[in-house]
């Protein structure tokens, strides 16, 4: 099969609207032809009205530039229109799948894809896409056509002079062709740029408040002028291309004057032409220079296109790493057994878990316990195959991970993360965001298990109280919980904690901590903390550190033997 090029994935979206946009370019033909009339029924008012004296010949020619006018005016806005129809349905659907493909898209994209790159893809190159063909796409036809029509039309009435008139050509064509090798760099380098741009504006926003604690408004102020005088140097560079060599291509176009008056005015002197021939070729001398001078933009605006297409294509091609094992959603629910079977795994070539292997039985309550970046959240990352094993097998119910059907593997293993993500919406819809279906008691009896019962009755409308962005209005420990309560209401077979209640008082986690007891009982549950407290109900710890299990025990045992288990409960007892 033909490969696909950024080009033939932008033409399968156009394709569709094929009809519309070949009764727009058949319109825009048409406008073409009708441009060569007007100069030719001058030269006969000319030729037969003024020197001719035939008078009664002027209504008529009058009367036919008149409908020329008005019927280039209706079909010019016609297939404007379409063209404009035409653009705007391709970009919705295009925006759509994309969209629809960043979401299958997993976390090693997420992890090297700055968001600011991804906004300005989905805004401002599919614009260029959406100019191209709106606009470009006509003008290119309608430009070729006038010249070529314009060339047929003079060289009828006098082939020497069209000749002469297109002395200029060659030139055109090989600066356009230089223009064209420099123009594209330049467009896809103020496109990067402008990404960078936004992807600081984003982390600026998103981190206004770490700005502010730290009194670095200045640095960063100071950060993005650099980002934004990058812009303005690329932009400059680009624009200077265009100073380079628009000029010159103007200047060629200023020779054409000067030819018909010196050589028209010769063959009208030995009488190779006559005065009204002399006037159409001035009446279409406009239909030489504007195809040639637009000549310049619509390459630019082509590669600009081009630039925008090839970084869209560029998305469009990203893989995810993790393909679905298996297609059919035949909605399993599992039984809960866990087992890693020597998995090994490395983020970026840096190893993180080294041969891990463990088994975990349904309905277990397990607990990890390890130092900072000794790959607690990578085991649970694997577990709801965000990443997968570099080598060894995570398996569920003795079953492979990547054989199960991916969203039934994510709604058997739920998580909490450690950072609790809220979207701008209420607390109620924000819970409900893990299963939409659900009935508002069912929403309130999860949010009582997490205790946001506690603190909901504080908030201005309770449950209908529109959280900002990542949950801004609420403490960290009213988020955590909230994102605690989406997990409850999800009941996913295996749920992982992942330092779910670091953010909460130590009374409140007790009370949490029954809750998760009761919300376990026939489910499996995985407990990361560094608490040692929030593992007082857990069938088994495992202490990581490193990567690997270096002790594993209840509690109890676990206290009674020498080891980083014992030393941390004994600091944090006090
Ligand atoms: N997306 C990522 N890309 C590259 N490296 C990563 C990524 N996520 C984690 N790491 C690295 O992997 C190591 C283990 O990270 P992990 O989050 O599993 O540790 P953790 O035990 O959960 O730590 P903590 O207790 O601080 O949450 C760390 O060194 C971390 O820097």
């Amino acid at each position: 099969m033909k490969e696909k090029t950024a080009f033939s994935w932008v033409w399968s979206y156009v394709r569709k609207y094929r009809f519309g946009m070949a009764a727009g370019l058949f319109l825009s033909v048409i406008v073409a032809a009708m441009n060569m009339v007007n100069p030719l029924v001058t030269g006969n008012i000319v030729d037969k009205v003024i020197k001719g004296g035939q008078h009664e010949l002027l209504f008529k020619l009058i009367g036919i530039m008149i409908c020329v006018v008005v019927g280039k005016s209706i079909f010019r806005y016609s297939y404007q229109v379409i063209f404009e129809h035409c653009s705007q349905n391709v970009i919705l659907k295009m925006r759509e799948d994309l969209y629809a493909h960043i979401q299958k898209l997993d976390f090693s994209w997420y992890d090297n894809a700055p968001s600011g790159n991804v906004m300005t893809l989905l805004t401002s190159d599919l614009d260029k896409v959406r100019h191209f063909v709106a606009w470009v796409l006509y003008q290119i036809l309608e430009n070729s056509l006038i010249y070529i029509f314009s060339i047929i039309t003079l060289a009828s009435i006098n082939w020497k002079l069209t000749l002469a008139f297109m002395v200029i050509a060659p030139p055109v064509l090989i600066l356009v062709r230089k223009f064209k090798v420099h123009i594209r760099p330049a467009h896809m380098r103020v496109r990067d740029q402008f990404a960078v741009l936004n992807t600081r504006v984003g982390e600026n926003i998103e981190g206004n408040r770490v700005v502010k604690a730290f009194v670095r408004e200045g640095y960063e102020t100071e950060h993005f002028e650099k980002e934004n005088e990058g812009y303005r140097d690329v932009s400059v560079a680009n624009a200077d291309m265009r100073v380079r060599f628009m000029p010159w291509i103007d200047a060629l176009c200023q020779v054409l004057p000067v030819i018909l008056i010196l050589f028209g005015g010769y063959l009208v002197i030995n009488n190779e032409m006559t005065i009204g021939q002399l006037v159409t070729f001035n009446g279409l001398m406009w239909a030489f220079i504007q195809p040639i001078n637009m000549f310049g933009t619509l390459v630019d605006n082509t590669q600009n296109f081009g630039a925008s297409a090839d970084r869209l294509f560029e998305l469009y091609k990203a893989e995810p790493k993790i393909k679905n094992g298996n297609d059919s959603k035949d909605a399993t629910t599992v039984e809960g057994r866990v087992e890693f079977r020597d998995v090994s795994f490395a983020y970026n070539e840096t190893p993180v878990i080294k041969n891990m292997s463990f088994v975990i039985e349904p309905g277990t309550t397990v607990g990890i316990l390890g130092p900072t970046g000794s790959g607690k959240s990578t085991i649970a990352n694997l577990m709801c195959r965000y990443y997968d094993a570099d080598s060894g097998q995570v398996l569920i119910d003795g079953k492979d991970v990547r054989e199960y059907n991916l969203q039934d593997l994510r709604r058997n293993v739920g998580i909490t993360m450690q950072e609790a993500f809220l979207f701008s919406d209420t607390v109620e819809g924000n819970i409900a965001f893990a299963k939409p279906e659900a009935s508002f008691e069912d929403v309130e009896a999860a949010a009582e298990l997490a205790r946001v019962k506690e603190f909901i009755g504080d908030l201005t409308d309770g449950y209908d109280t529109i959280v900002g962005e990542r949950g801004v209005g609420l403490s960290g420990g009213q988020k955590q919980r909230i994102a605690l309560s989406r997990l409850f209401l999800a009941d996913p077979k295996i749920m992982i904690l992942d330092d779910t209640t670091s953010a909460v008082d130590n009374d409140t986690e007790y009370k949490i901590r029954q809750s998760i007891k009761s919300r376990s009982k026939g489910h499996t549950a995985f407990i990361i903390s560094h608490r040692v407290s929030s593992f007082e109900n857990c069938d088994v710890i495992l202490v990581i550190q490193d990567g690997q299990i270096i002790d594993k025990g209840s509690h109890q045992e676990l206290i009674s033997r020498d080891g980083y288990y014992h030393d941390v409960w004994l600091e944090q007892r006090g």
